[in-house]
Parts: structure tokens; sequence; C-alpha cells
């Protein structure tokens, strides 16, 4: 491991965020499975722990507005039988996005947490870092949306363009990276790249490939639209070809990645089939370029899968290789009955055509 500062990768991490964490519904005890598997490989002592804290409402009204976050904050003690107001569902509380006791200090910690890492690399204390509790990328300036409250990506990229000229912005979970690809569509300054499942009726039904940005961001927005069932062969084949057109035309002075890892076989969203080798190489090709990178989670609902590709994800980082045999740690029963850090996909068939996939090729790298 280089002992130089640059090469220095960040983790951003805490006992207390982690158990702030858990108290996401739907979330369970997912942070505690990613951090005790990095835990476990010994890769935490490879990096800079960084202990998060909350983010202040000055920082989070950088991006979203005072009524919003008034309103996030009110619903600091509602409990379960609390009625949902009219005002909360105006701000797109209560249903997608489920009010609990620590809905507060839950989203400005996590919005802390990417502002943390985002910070590691504004200082030049680091140059990779990660906070895998963020990635919450579908929050709008004055709107909860899809499980999102606060968006920690849109005030991530922001703190590191107080910087960094030029951020490039990549979105891999399965779902659209709406709420951050809305904040920057006008800008030139934010090239914005989503990959994700696109169909009808799937949230949050944006993302067409003919959405391309606006006014000086024309050109700056870019949607890879894809359908169940895609490879991971098919999947990285794709990424390199755009991204690497992107990394040249844009010539980013720092990356942004969403790696959210709803898109994995045997998650519960049954979409795509892919492993955690797909990330794993489009993350490779990211770091060739040796810019500033942060390094964000996302969505991801087998909690097990997730800390295996996110755990895989920071062993490339560090360059470690792991073994493929889970380790002993106090979770090592939940990953039976294989107890393997590699997923297999499943025979289940690519609706992804090669005319469709030719025809997106065309539409976007023309
Ligand atoms: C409530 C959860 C987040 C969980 N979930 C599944 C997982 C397993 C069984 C239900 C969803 O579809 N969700 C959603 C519900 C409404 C709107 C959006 C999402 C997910 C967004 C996302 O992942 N963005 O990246
Ligand atoms: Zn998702």
């Amino acid at each position: 491991m280089s002992t130089s500062d640059e090469k220095q990768v960040g983790y951003v991490y805490s006992e207390e965020y982690v158990d702030l964490c858990c108290k996401m519904p739907r979330l369970e005890d997912r942070a505690r499975l990613v951090h005790h598997l990095i835990q476990a490989y010994n890769l935490v002592d490879k990096m800079k722990v960084a202990r998060p804290k909350p983010a202040s409402i000055e920082e989070i009204c950088a991006f979203h507005s005072s009524d919003f976050v008034n309103t996030l904050q009110a619903c600091h003690n509602f409990d379960m039988e609390d009625e949902i107001t009219s005002e909360m569902t105006e701000y797109g509380l209560g249903y997608d996005c489920p009010l609990f006791p620590d809905v507060f200090s839950y989203a400005s910690f996590v919005t802390g947490g990417t502002i943390t890492a985002a910070r590691l690399l504004t200082s030049r204390c680091c140059s990779i870092a990660i906070n895998w509790f963020g990635g919450w990328h579908h929050a709008k300036r004055d709107m909860a949306s899809g499980f999102c409250y606060c968006n920690d990506v849109v005030l991530g990229v922001l703190h590191l363009k107080t910087v960094f000229d030029k951020i490039l912005y990549i979105d891999l979970d399965l779902h659209h990276g709406d709420g951050v690809e809305d904040a920057f569509l006008m800008t030139d300054k934010v090239f914005t790249l989503s990959f994700h499942k696109y169909a009808p009726g799937f949230f949050p039904g944006t993302g067409s490939i003919s959405t391309i940005g606006k006014g000086k961001g024309q050109y700056y927005t870019l949607n890879i639209p894809l359908k169940d069932g895609i490879t991971d062969q098919k999947y990285t084949d794709l990424f390199h070809e755009v991204f690497t057109n992107v990394m040249q035309a844009f010539q980013p002075n720092a990356v942004v990645c969403q790696f959210g890892a709803d898109g994995l076989v045997e998650d519960p969203m049954r979409s795509f089939n892919l492993t955690s080798l797909s990330l794993g190489k489009c993350l490779s090709d990211i770091l060739s370029y040796n810019l500033p990178t942060l390094c964000l989670g996302g969505g991801g609902y087998n909690f097990t899968n997730t800390a295996k590709c996110w755990c895989y994800l920071t062993s490339i980082i560090l360059e470690q290789k792991l073994d493929t045999q889970i380790p002993e740690h106090q979770f090592f029963d939940r990953y039976g009955p294989d107890f393997e850090l590699f997923l297999s996909p499943s025979n289940r068939s690519d609706t992804n055509e090669s005319s469709y996939v030719k025809e997106i090729r065309e539409k976007t790298l023309g």
C-alpha cells in the first residue's frame, strides 16, 4: 500500500453512523453487514477512516428548499401512528419515503457522510473516498422521492465543484439517477451518465435516451436505458465504450460514481442479471484515469449480496485480492449456504437484443 497521501483511500464510517443507517425501514441491518464484511476482510485498516458528522441545515439548503428541509425536520419525532398530513405528502413524505422517528437525523447524517467524503478529495487528503451508505439519487430540491430524503449525491457534487472545475457523475444503480440529472441538467460543468432499467411503469419512469440536457447543459446528460436480464459481458462492454467516449469528450477533473447494487442477480428487484464483476470492471475503468473519485452506494435489497459487492469494490480500490470464502465474523451465518464472495449469474433470458444494444450505441456514440 503506497504510503504517500495522494494514494490514500478515505472510508466514511463510525459506529453511530452505521447504527443510524440501520434505522431506515426496508434497509434494516444492511449498513452493518456491509461494514462488518469489509472489516472481516481486514480492509478497514488499509484506509483512512473519516467519522461523518450530520450535514447542517445550511449545507442541506445548498440544494434543497428551506420549506422542504423545515418540513422534514418537523417530522423528526413522527411515529407510525401519526397521521400523514397533506403538507407531508406535498413534499413526497409518507409513502415511498416512509416517515420514522429519526428520519431527519438519518437524512442529515447520510448527507454529512457524502460531504465528508467529498471533503477528503477537495482537501487532497485522499484521491479516492468511499461512502457506501450514501447514493440517494432520487431526492429533488423540494421533494423526497424513491426512498431518498436528501440528495447527498447532489450535495457531494456541489462540494467537489468548489475545487474541481468539471465533474463526471456516473449512476450504475438499477434505477435512473433522476434527482442528480435534474439538478445538473442545464450546466456544462457536471456531466451526468446513467445506466438503468427503462421500462413502462418502472420507477422513476425517466432516463430515456432522448434526454440529453438543456441550454448550456445540452449534450452533458447521457442516459443508457436497458431492459431486464442484461449480462455482465454486455453491460461492461457497453459501459467501456460509452465511458471512454465521455472521458475523451468531457475530460472531467473528478468523478462521482453511484454503485447501487439492485441490478445484481438475486436482488428482489429481479431485473438485471449482473454479478459484482460488472461493477468491478466499471470501477477499474474509472480508476484507470487516476482522477479524484468519490464512490457511493445506493439501492441493493439483497443485503448479503450488496455487502459482498461493495466489499469487492473496496478491495479493487485498495488493490487487494480477497479470499473467495467469506471469512468468519459476527454475521458469517448470514452468508450461507455457499459462504462465497462471488455471485453466479442466473439463466434468466437477456431481453436486450443485439439490435437494441446496436441502436443504443448508434444513438449515443454517434
Ligand atoms: C422501498 C424500496 C426502496 C425497496 N423496493 C423493493 C426492494 C425489495 C422489495 C421492494 C423498492 O422498490 N423500493 C422503492 C419503492 C418506491 C420507489 C422507489 C423504490 C426504490 C428505489 C431505488 O432503489 N432507487 O435506486
Ligand atoms: Zn435502485
